[in-house]
């Protein structure tokens, strides 16, 4: 069933928000591109700013000086939201009085902070690492006089912080009644990236998951297409800001899409694909700097050979398991060592085994492994590198390994008919 009224929901993700010209920028996209449709928005933190809320969240909860660091994400946000709305003098009210403004929702930011208590970290970096969401959505709905709406409200999530699980049902049925019959009257603007729970909490989906709540809503208000606006021209065959010569691809399938997100390509966040696969909704990687330049279409569609796509991980870890007493790895062995990574929350993103030993490659977190070590260490005898990279080349050949490989020490490698993935230092 497709919704009557031709939705499609837009995302804009930092780069696309991250000053007053920027946000100018994306109205006039809006304006232009989105005109007769009925538009769902989807927006993330101006620029750094999650970053800097990590950061100023970090201080608070450690007990130390945070003021300087949230003096200058409350400036930033009232100075753009006064450049872009200078009747308003920087506040942006809401347009109902249940909605907070942006002054509302800078004094509860530092509510939230002064009012920290030891302990629950991951819980309390949620209620306070949303808040750069909640502001950016704010400005934005202001500058496009659009509706807006509290996604933590939308999008139920269970409790598992920082990581919030999406609870289908009670979101498809809280979007319906709530979104479409305001459609009518508007674009509506929410924030990406968070959600909330039963009861009342706010939850975040995972670090640069706006991406994903984009699907989820398009996912249960069956929309017509998805767009997320880049600073690129659409999904391509690498980085450009790693590797140069890059090519873009012009039709590309969920499937292959989802595998290059799985491996790292950060364009898009791995959750995205599997919503729209569902139920088939297209996926569109466009230019916020290029908007009428075709981009990218991600669909159920068979295509010839692709350019080799390369994607590299940075902050890699390798950590190698030995048994004590020179017995095999056995299966055994691998239960306890994977028990002890869901455990500790660490993901593999590669792995390998010997006689006597396995092996995974890890992003690097001091913390998680600090405890996969004194969880591990009576057991077997380990060994890690860290600062690696992982490499990996989808739909490889001998040319594209060249390149790559050339020069560098390979601490691990693997391949299989399509891909090829390989770790080194750096
Ligand atoms: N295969 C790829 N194709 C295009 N861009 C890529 C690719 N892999 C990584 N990127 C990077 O993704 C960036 C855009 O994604 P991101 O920074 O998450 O955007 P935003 O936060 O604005 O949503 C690009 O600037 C580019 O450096
Ligand atoms: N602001 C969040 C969520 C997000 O998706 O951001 P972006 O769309 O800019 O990657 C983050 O930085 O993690």
């Amino acid at each position: 069933m497709q919704n009557p009224n031709s939705l499609k929901v837009y995302k804009f993700g930092g780069a696309s928000v991250k000053d007053a010209a920027a946000i100018r920028n994306l109205v006039r996209v809006v304006q232009e591109q989105g005109a007769g449709s009925s538009l769902l928005i989807v927006v993330s933190a101006m620029g750094k700013t999650t970053n800097a809320l990590e950061e100023v969240f970090q201080l608070a909860h450690a007990g130390q000086d945070y003021t300087a660091v949230l003096h200058r994400l409350v400036e930033f946000h009232r100075s753009v939201a006064q450049e872009l709305l200078p009747e308003q003098a920087g506040e942006v009210p809401g347009r109902t009085p249940q909605e907070p403004g942006l002054n509302q929702l800078l004094e509860q930011l530092g509510d939230r902070l002064a009012t920290l208590t030891p302990g629950d970290f991951d819980k309390q970096y949620d209620q306070v690492v949303s808040f750069g969401e909640l502001l950016a959505t704010r400005i934005v709905a202001g500058a496009l006089d659009a509706q807006w709406l509290d996604c933590r409200l939308l999008v139920r999530t269970d409790h598992a912080w920082r990581e919030g699980r999406v609870d289908w049902p009670t979101t498809e049925r809280t979007l319906t009644a709530t979104v479409l019959p305001l459609l009518a009257q508007g674009p509506i603007v929410t924030q990406g990236f968070i959600g909330g729970t039963a009861s009342g909490l706010t939850t975040t989906l995972g670090r640069e998951g706006s991406d994903y709540t984009a699907a989820i809503l398009a996912y249960c208000l069956r929309a017509e297409s998805v767009t997320i606006w880049k600073d690129v021209a659409g999904l391509l065959n690498a980085d450009p800001k790693i590797f140069a010569d890059t090519v873009r691809y012009p039709e590309i399938s969920y499937q292959e899409t989802i595998e290059m997100a799985y491996y790292g390509a950060s364009v898009i966040h791995p959750k995205t694909i599997k919503p729209l696969a569902v139920r088939q909704i297209p996926l569109y990687v466009k230019s916020f700097l290029d908007p009428v330049a075709e981009g990218t279409k991600i669909h159920d569609c068979r295509h010839g050979l692709l350019a080799p796509a390369f994607i590299r991980k940075v902050n890699q870890c390798l950590v190698s398991f030995e048994s004590k007493d020179f017995a095999f790895i056995s299966e055994e062995n691998l239960e306890v060592i994977f028990g002890a990574l869901a455990q500790v929350r660490l993901k593999i993103n590669l792995m390998q085994n010997s006689a006597i030993s396995f092996s995974i490659c890890t992003d690097f977190s001091a913390y998680r492994l600090d405890k996969l070590l004194a969880t591990l260490r009576d057991q077997f005898t380990i060994h890690y590198n860290t600062d690696l990279a992982l490499y990996t080349i989808k739909n490889y050949d001998a040319a594209s390994i060249r390149q790559l490989t050339n020069g560098r020490e390979l601490l691990l490698e693997q391949r299989t008919r399509q891909t090829f993935q390989f770790v080194c230092r750096g």
